[in-house]
């Protein structure tokens, strides 16, 4: 029976890599605790080696929508597949095998910067994990530290800013390498530098992978090779920002606003 259970996770895993790292949403439904919908018969395509910004309004949806494409929750009904396979029928650790998440909330042990990072990679050495560091502009800063890449950063890493915290958890991911990138880019807790420097270590991340990214910033979102547009649970447009913007609609109206607001971050 194991061997069974063993021999379909490893095909899922080859059909993952044969048909390679499409992730499909196809009619998707989702509620927390089976109470309102949150996700209202979502369908959308992130392809392989492309970025696709979810974007819209507060509480949305996308934040959900990235969770369920790692599978945080499974869904009410639809289905969400990679590479052609159903993700409810993935080993939930292959799965995770194949996926980069970098969320708002990342989770952070209290242990040491070094063992933080090694996480991404749990056989990596020290010397992947230092390159990894280098990759994502933050052995500097990994250095200033008391005691280097030693320093303990504190039960979920309380010892360190927001911004600190999102750019281990960038490195992480690097380390890891994986080909699916699931990405919620928090700009709040970043000043100017930083911002800088982590949006350096993004574009390095997502090269050539599958990218689902909550996109805040206009740069990434401009960018982006398919805009997702998400308002109450619902997709309201797809296209790119050019598509989109010479359409009178969700997507035009929200690029006027918040272009006129102060928060808006042009960089
Ligand atoms: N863990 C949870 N339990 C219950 N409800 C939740 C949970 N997380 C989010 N929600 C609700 O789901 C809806 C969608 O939230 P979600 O965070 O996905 O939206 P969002 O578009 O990412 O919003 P934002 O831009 O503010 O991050 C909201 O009404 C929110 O209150």
């Amino acid at each position: 029976m194991k061997e069974l259970e063993n021999t379909k996770i490893q095909q899922g895993k080859e059909n993952m890599l044969n048909q390679g790292f499409d992730i499909v949403f196809q009619d998707v439904n989702f509620s927390y605790n089976h109470n309102e919908s949150v996700l209202n018969g979502v369908s959308f395509v992130a392809k392989q080696g492309e970025v696709t910004a979810l974007v819209g309004p507060s509480g949305g949806g996308k934040s959900t929508a990235l969770k369920v494409a790692a599978r945080f929750g499974d869904i009410d009904s639809g289905k969400i597949t990679i590479g052609g396979e159903d993700i409810s029928k993935i080993d939930p650790e292959t799965l995770l095998k194949e996926v980069s998440i970098v969320f708002q909330d990342v989770t952070l042990f209290n242990n040491t910067v070094l063992e933080n990072i090694r996480i991404g990679k749990k056989d990596a050495t020290d010397e992947e994990v230092f390159f990894a560091a280098k990759a994502a502009k933050c052995h500097d800063f990994i250095m200033e530290m008391s005691n280097g890449y030693n320093t303990l950063i504190g039960e979920n890493g309380s010892y360190l800013s927001g911004g600190e915290r999102q750019r281990l958890s960038i490195v992480r991911a690097l380390l890891k390498n994986a080909p699916i990138v699931l990405l919620d880019e928090a700009t709040s807790s970043l000043d100017i530098q930083n911002e800088t420097v982590v949006q350096q270590a993004i574009s390095r991340l997502t090269k050539n992978k599958t990218v689902i990214v909550v996109a805040h910033r206009m740069r990434t979102i401009a960018n982006a090779d398919k805009i997702v547009l998400l308002k109450e649970g619902k997709v309201h447009q797809i296209g790119t920002h050019k598509e989109l913007i010479s359409h009178p609609g969700e997507y035009a109206n929200m690029i006027t606003l918040q272009s006129q607001s102060a928060n808006w971050k042009l960089s």
